[in-house]
């Protein structure tokens, strides 16, 4: 998916968040969204899923050259982060049925397949609710990683991992960031080292202080 910026600003009550990013995301690229905790890197993209609206300025959205209404945005989205909760009454296998009918996965890739991958073969029919936080965030990377969606959205991915999570991580997005368009946001650089574009929100600031 393409994403083009166009001005864009965002400003909770009289604070900018940023403002006057104007930038172009193309399929095949990854992006690093970096700065300090507060900065707003979540709320950027937060703004780029569709899911709140700029303040000023715009985004437009094409997929194979065909333009994407904001509102058809989420269908092509896939999004991990740690304020996007997963449904912990129900069991790794029930939650993974329910998911991928609105959200499929990569074709060739199986519910089973998926389940070896996050390394979750043992708690299949446990509650989500008692997966540790390193099983619950290799759930979480492991459904939008391999969905079928263009545009993966990854706020601070390997939080909760330890660094063998870490490595899987990395592994894993390798594997399946091709021809999509992915924007990261992170402090951390072991996890962003293969998004070959930075973006730093502070150089949208020109109010805050950094
Ligand atoms: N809904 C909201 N209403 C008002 N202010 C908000 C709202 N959401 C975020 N903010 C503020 O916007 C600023 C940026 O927050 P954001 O969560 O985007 O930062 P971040 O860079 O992702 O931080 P972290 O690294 O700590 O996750 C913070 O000052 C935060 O308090």
């Amino acid at each position: 998916m393409q994403i083009e910026a166009a001005g864009l600003g965002k400003r909770f009550q009289r604070d900018w968040i940023f403002r006057g990013l104007s930038r172009t995301f193309r399929p095949g690229s990854a992006t690093a969204v970096l700065g300090a905790n507060g900065a707003g890197k979540s709320t950027l993209l937060n703004t780029i899923s569709g899911q709140l609206l700029p303040t000023e300025g715009s985004l437009s959205y094409s997929l194979g050259g065909r333009a994407v209404p904001v509102e058809e945005v989420p269908r092509h989205l896939a999004y991990a982060a740690p304020y996007l909760e997963l449904l912990e009454e129900l069991t790794l296998l029930e939650l993974l049925r329910f998911h991928t009918r609105f959200k499929p996965l990569q074709p060739g890739c199986s519910l089973e397949r998926l389940v070896d991958i996050m390394y979750l073969q043992q708690a299949r029919h446990r509650l989500v609710r008692e997966f540790s936080s390193g099983m619950k965030q290799r759930l979480k990377l492991g459904l939008a990683l391999y969905a079928d969606a263009p545009l993966l959205l990854l706020d601070e991915p390997t939080t909760n991992l330890d660094a063998t999570g870490s490595a899987w991580f990395e592994e894993h997005v390798r594997l399946t960031r091709a021809g999509r368009t992915v924007l990261l946001s992170s402090n951390v650089p072991a996890e962003y080292a293969f998004c070959e574009d930075q973006l730093r929100v502070a150089d949208y600031q020109p109010d805050r202080a950094r």
